[in-house]
């Protein structure tokens, strides 16, 4: 178990703000509507407006704000000061008078368009086209913070939309559908995307070709380990793309034999950052961090600080959970990095270290500086409903068997701690006439990306895993998610439940326990905030055992 997996905590909220530097504004990018900004006077005396950071006019947005206002959600966006940009009188006493105030806000969706957000016309255009129309609350948060070029830490829900909130704001300035014209050097890589499994990465690499379509989708190049290498090599060679996404083993693998050229790249995301600080990445996450968009000569720069770094690449790490590993792991590796949330932008350094928990209730945790079970709620879509089912080890397959006729679930991710249970769950559900497969590492790449298909077309119904599908996959379809072996913590929890549940969907998640395990589930319902209540399968039916409270 990575160490950082221990450590299930984050402090949001920071009061003083930094009064670190930021370079490098060079565009203006619009303010999406609704989500809102407070400023504050701070230290030296220049109070944070949406001009300091290079956005359109406070005085304009709040007006347009008043048509949004919904029942949901409270918006606080908080970015550090933009010094080299003076304030006026009239601003500073607008900011003044808006200090602290929270504002309802739009939920899920907080900004009214993508062109909103600053996007060029033919990226909106071909997002409209994939049926793209309104950008989520993240979206709208990260997408004008990454166009100012800050280093962001984005973290919300899982399946609220995280891949494009980076993909974006990174396909604005970069391909064929960028703002401005400038020619490119044919020989740079100018975006590297790193994801922990070869399936995401597959993912990324399909959500990227669909934006830039047909005709220039071999602009991004898929480097995932277990594929044959000399041909991603010759891929390189050949296509010259301007972004890659791939597995950091493989990344890291062309690049020492100086087949992949990252020097000059703008942009490194890492997608599951906190996963990515696992130990068995670290030497190949420390090459990718050390070369790419480190342009010769940079070395020397390092020993100027930050404003060298913030010349080099823009740093873009991403997960529905952030440990405090990893909020320590992002200062050093990004340049005053802020940390971006569906309705907060607030800098990394404000985020503190976890305090000791105490016990509160969830609704306690989210007013109170101890926002130690708090991080683990917000990576929870709220849509989802939590169950635990007690049972015998040897009646789990069946208690899943008749879980699934109760909920009639038509599309099933059932979680198994140990791949070798997996072929014979699969035997037991296929004897009683349920289509199920099993998908693990063990398997070729090839064979696990027929059985994905296989499950995202319909042609199998429960996909029996392990922890390699709990992050990432996104199978909008899935609406229900069964835990048969405990997941370790609230962390893999969150990630397994995220499976279902995508973007706003209804989604289940059924752990199937045996008695002595009941006080862990009960455990994680405490660090996530949320009810998991007990429940049996009887008649076909399902049946909530209302009185037992946890
Ligand atoms: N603005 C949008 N409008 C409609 N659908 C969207 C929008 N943004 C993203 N989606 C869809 O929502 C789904 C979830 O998005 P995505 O996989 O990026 O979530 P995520 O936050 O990265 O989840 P996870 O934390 O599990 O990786 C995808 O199917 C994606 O195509």
């Amino acid at each position: 178990m990575p160490a950082f997996a221990a450590t299930r905590v984050l402090l949001l909220v920071g009061d003083t703000l930094s009064s670190r530097k930021f370079y490098g504004f060079s565009r203006v990018a619009p303010l999406y509507s609704s989500v809102r900004f407070f400023g504050r006077a701070n230290n030296e005396s220049e109070p944070l407006t949406l001009a300091t950071l290079g956005f359109k006019s406070e005085i304009e947005s709040t007006r347009g704000n008043d048509k949004n206002k919904l029942k949901h959600g409270i918006s606080t966006v908080e970015f550090p000061k933009r010094r080299e940009k003076k304030v006026s009188p009239k601003e500073t006493s607008v900011v003044k008078k808006k200090e602290r105030v929270d504002i309802e806000a739009l939920a899920p969706f907080a900004a009214k368009s993508f062109s909103e957000l600053g996007l060029p016309p033919l990226l909106v255009e071909r997002l409209e086209k994939e049926g793209y129309k309104v950008p989520t609350d993240v979206q709208a948060a990260a997408i004008p913070t990454i166009l100012n070029n800050h280093d962001v830490v984005i973290q919300s829900y899982t399946g609220s939309g995280k891949t494009l909130a980076y993909l974006l704001p990174i396909l604005s300035e970069i391909g064929p559908l960028k703002k401005n014209d400038e020619p490119r050097n044919k020989m740079d890589i100018e975006a590297v995307v790193v994801a922990p499994s070869r399936e995401l990465g597959m993912q990324i690499v399909r959500e990227v070709e669909k934006l830039l379509g047909p005709a220039d989708k071999r602009l991004v190049q898929q480097l995932v380990g277990g594929a044959n290498r000399s041909r991603q090599e010759e891929a390189l060679k050949k296509n010259k793309p301007v972004i890659v996404v791939g597995t950091p083993g493989r990344i890291a693998e062309i690049s020492a034999a100086g087949k992949l050229q990252t020097h000059s790249c703008r942009y490194l995301v890492l997608d599951e950052v906190d996963e990515l600080l696992a130990f068995n990445f670290r030497e190949d996450m420390h090459r990718i961090l050390e070369h790419v968009g480190r342009r010769s000569g940079a070395s020397q720069n390092i020993m100027n600080g930050s404003k060298a770094r913030r010349a080099e690449r823009q740093t873009i790490m991403v997960s529905a959970t952030i440990p405090f590993s990893v909020v320590r792991a992002a200062r050093s590796w990004g340049c005053d990095p802020l940390l971006v949330q569906a309705k907060s932008v607030v800098p990394l350094e404000s985020v503190n270290a976890p305090a000791p928990i105490k016990s509160e209730t969830p609704a306690q945790s989210n007013s109170g500086a101890n926002l130690q079970t708090q991080a683990p709620v917000q990576s929870l879509p709220p849509s989802l409903t939590h169950y635990y089912s007690v049972t015998r080890i040897q009646h789990k397959v069946d208690t899943l068997r008749r879980c699934i006729h109760a909920l009639d679930a038509k599309c099933v991710i059932a979680f198994m701690n140990h791949t070798r249970q997996l072929k014979d769950a699969v035997f037991k559900l296929e004897a009683r006439g349920m289509k199920a497969a099993e998908l693990h590492g063990d398997l070729g790449k090839l064979a696990r990306s027929t059985i994905l298909k296989r499950f995202r077309n319909g042609d199998v119904r429960v996909l029996l895993t392990n922890e390699l599908s709990a992050r990432g996959l996104d199978i909008p379809e899935c609406d229900l998610v069964v835990n048969l072996g405990l997941p370790t913590d609230s962390v893999h929890y969150a990630h397994r439940a995220g499976r279902t549940g995508r973007l706003g969907r209804k989604g289940t998640v059924v752990t199937i326990c045996e008695e002595p395990e009941v006080f862990v589930v009960k455990k994680m319902q405490k660090q996530l905030g949320v009810a998991i209540q007990s429940c049996e399968f009887a008649e076909g039916k399902l049946v909530v055992n209302e009185d037992e409270k946890l």
